[in-house]
């Protein structure tokens, strides 16, 4: 796995149309148009009404079929859920030829999308996650050998408005990336969610329990990034002997809470596989 430096800035002369405009795809605009890509050169198909009335007070073009979306784009980017992916393929197979395409739809390979798109060869795997709507998104890439330098670099510009860049070098790594960094962001929601509880019911009110926890998520995760110390050095320095902490780290190892942590992610990477073979 390589992290992608020095990437292009993004050219605003670029029409990037998305296929789907839900969760993930307005997180990804919100990266694009804070990256400084004009509104005017993104484009949505949206069935949904009211999804293309919030995409378009944020000044993109949001279309009811994909056919007006992809027209004139340069990229377009599938951000539909797996399960409709193929009748997705069949509608754009004719409208892509000259277009980089870039799916983020879990668990769907390459092979796949080139098989639904007639032999398309211009296609980028992508699995990033929500965060990006605050650029600070994490993205792991994929792309086989018959992909041009160039459209390499214009689908990590574009994924890297949303944040950090990998490219894996063996797609099966995909489905990991997916347990690890797509579906990431639910499981510290569910952290928060559980810690907010905790406070509450110890006694602080809904408010303040909440700001602490966040704020000692964000703390956490940025002591982690930049320290040089591994995260169970960093959790060692707060767990002092027979402390508090030490308290709650013994609770969660008597009840095999890190066994749970890695079978859950187990299961993600295990459906994202099932998802491979529809
Ligand atoms: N959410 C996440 O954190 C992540 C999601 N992904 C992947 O991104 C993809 C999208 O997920 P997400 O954004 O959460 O899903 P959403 O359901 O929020 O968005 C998908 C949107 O596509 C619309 N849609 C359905 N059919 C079509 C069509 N033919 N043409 C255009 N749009 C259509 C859906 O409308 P309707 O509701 O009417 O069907 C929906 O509004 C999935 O493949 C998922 O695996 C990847 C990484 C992270
Ligand atoms: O839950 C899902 O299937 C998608 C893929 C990764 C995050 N959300």
């Amino acid at each position: 796995m390589s992290v992608q430096h020095n990437v292009t800035p993004i050219d605003s002369t670029k029409i990037v149309a998305f296929i789907g405009g839900g969760n993930m795809a307005q997180a990804l605009i919100g990266g694009l148009l804070a990256e400084g890509l004009p509104a005017t050169m993104i484009r949505v198909a949206e069935p949904v009404a009211e999804l293309r009335e919030i995409l378009a007070l944020r000044g993109v073009g949001a279309f009811a079929t994909a056919t007006e979306a992809v027209n004139g784009a340069d990229v377009v980017v599938l951000a539909v859920k797996p399960q409709i992916i193929q009748a997705v393929l069949a509608e754009l197979a004719d409208l892509v030829a000259d277009k980089l395409v870039i799916s983020i739809a879990a668990g769907i390979s390459v092979a796949t999308i080139a098989h639904g798109l007639a032999g398309h060869e211009r296609i980028v795997r992508a699995m990033p996650n929500t965060p990006a709507l605050v650029q600070t998104g994490a993205t792991g890439l994929y792309a086989d050998d018959l992909l041009s330098q160039l459209d390499r670099d214009m689908a990590a510009t574009i994924l890297s408005a949303a944040g950090l860049v990998l490219w894996v070098e063996d797609e099966s790594l995909m489905h990991a990336v997916t347990a690890v960094s797509g579906s990431g962001p639910a499981y510290f929601f569910y952290l928060m969610e559980a810690m907010i509880d905790a406070g509450i019911a110890q006694g602080l009110d809904e408010r303040t329990a909440r700001a602490l926890t966040l704020q000692t998520a964000l703390g956490a995760a940025q002591m982690a990034i930049i320290s040089e110390d591994s995260p169970a050095k960093l959790r060692q320095k707060v767990t002092s002997p027979n402390g508090t902490t030490a308290a709650a780290i013994d609770y969660l190892d008597d009840h095999a809470v890190r066994t749970h942590i890695v079978d859950a992610l187990g299961a993600a990477g295990k459906r994202s596989i099932e998802l491979s073979a529809n």
